[in-house]
């Protein structure tokens, strides 16, 4: 049992490895607005882990800016994985926008082209099939790479973080006629508007944890001057909820967002889970399910580890 109310430390397995992962674990805060999540992952150090919190305690202690739209359009989500399997979540996941997983160590491009081939046949024509390399390739495997995927996907949206550093984003950019998104290159960068000054994307990929909240997202957004994805870090619906109130708050939103992860996990501590239905996403808080709490309730070691790390970013105050 844990000692303090406010605070749980959860534990869900995925469906399918994804980043490397088959457990997602995180915390979950209460505050005066609600529950707000912090989940960085593992490998995270404590001030890559700070703006994770600001996250969280914005939306567990002042809640979020007034949404502008009621349902936010998102992408199922497939992991690196077989055709079969990637046809089988394409089809249960009902989008009309794909996110595929490319470049995974250990894997050939032949197994990114089965597989976006694979999604393709499951979306029909109309669908949109977008990629993420998370920066694995050089710039000219990129540019390799990403013609044939092109062409396997019959058609890209556009392909995400294709190679990691900035400056080698914009040379792919100007190499290839596939839109480019810009993740890494903004959630992991120092300076996120490098992207912006050298013209190295055409659309931003936010994601709410790392960037350190809707708020902080929204003021991104303004500066970045580009079209917003907004993504998930695979977060339970309560660390979902955030960046759907981000999408719900952006002034603009021309592209389905990667919020559809929900799906990726196995169970959900919310009673009514974040998941689509045609497509859309409602913008809503998650309710949190005691019972649900109760069942995915970390081990206690675990426990300690999350407590200890909540310690250290909460009390570090070197930047
Ligand atoms: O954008 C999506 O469809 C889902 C989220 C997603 O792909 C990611 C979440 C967390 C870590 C990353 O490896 C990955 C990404 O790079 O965008
Ligand atoms: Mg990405």
């Amino acid at each position: 049992m844990q000692v303090d109310a406010s605070l749980h430390v959860f534990s869900i397995p995925l469906r399918t490895r994804f980043r490397g992962i088959t457990v997602r674990e995180g915390v979950l805060l209460r505050g005066d607005a609600g529950w707000g999540e912090w989940s960085p992952f593992l490998e995270y150090d404590d001030a890559t882990s700070r703006p994770w919190l600001a996250c969280a305690r914005e939306a567990a202690d002042v809640g979020w800016p007034d949404p502008l739209r009621s349902e936010v359009p998102v992408n199922v989500t497939v992991p690196a994985t077989d055709p079969e399997r990637a046809h089988a979540i394409v089809l249960a996941g009902g989008c009309r926008t794909a996110k595929v997983k490319v470049a995974e160590r250990g894997q050939e491009l032949a197994d990114d082209l089965a597989r976006v081939e694979a999604v393709r046949d499951a979306l029909g024509p109309d669908g949109l099939v977008r990629v993420d390399a998370n920066g694995a390739w050089d710039v000219d495997e990129a540019v390799r790479a990403i013609a044939a995927i092109d062409r396997a996907a019959g058609g890209l949206e556009y392909v995400e973080q294709p190679v990691m550093s900035v400056e080698d984003l914009a040379v792919v950019r100007r190499r290839v006629d596939v839109p480019i998104a810009a993740d890494e290159s903004i959630r992991r960068a120092e300076d996120p508007y490098r992207v912006r000054d050298l013209e190295a994307a055409d659309i931003a990929v936010l994601k709410v944890q790392p960037l350190g909240g809707v708020r902080a997202c929204l003021r991104i957004a303004e500066d970045i001057g580009l079209p917003v994805v907004v993504s998930s870090a695979v977060e339970s619906s309560v660390g979902i909820a955030a960046g759907v109130a981000l999408a719900a708050a952006l002034p603009e939103l021309h592209h389905a967002c990667g919020l559809a992860t929900v799906q990726l996990l196995t169970d959900d501590v919310a009673v009514d889970p974040l998941l689509p239905v045609d497509g859309m996403l409602p913008v809503a808080r998650a309710e949190v399910d005691d019972a649900a709490l109760d069942r995915l309730t970390a081990a206690g070691d675990r426990v300690d580890h999350w407590r200890r790390r909540l310690d250290a970013v909460g009390n570090d105050r070197s930047s």
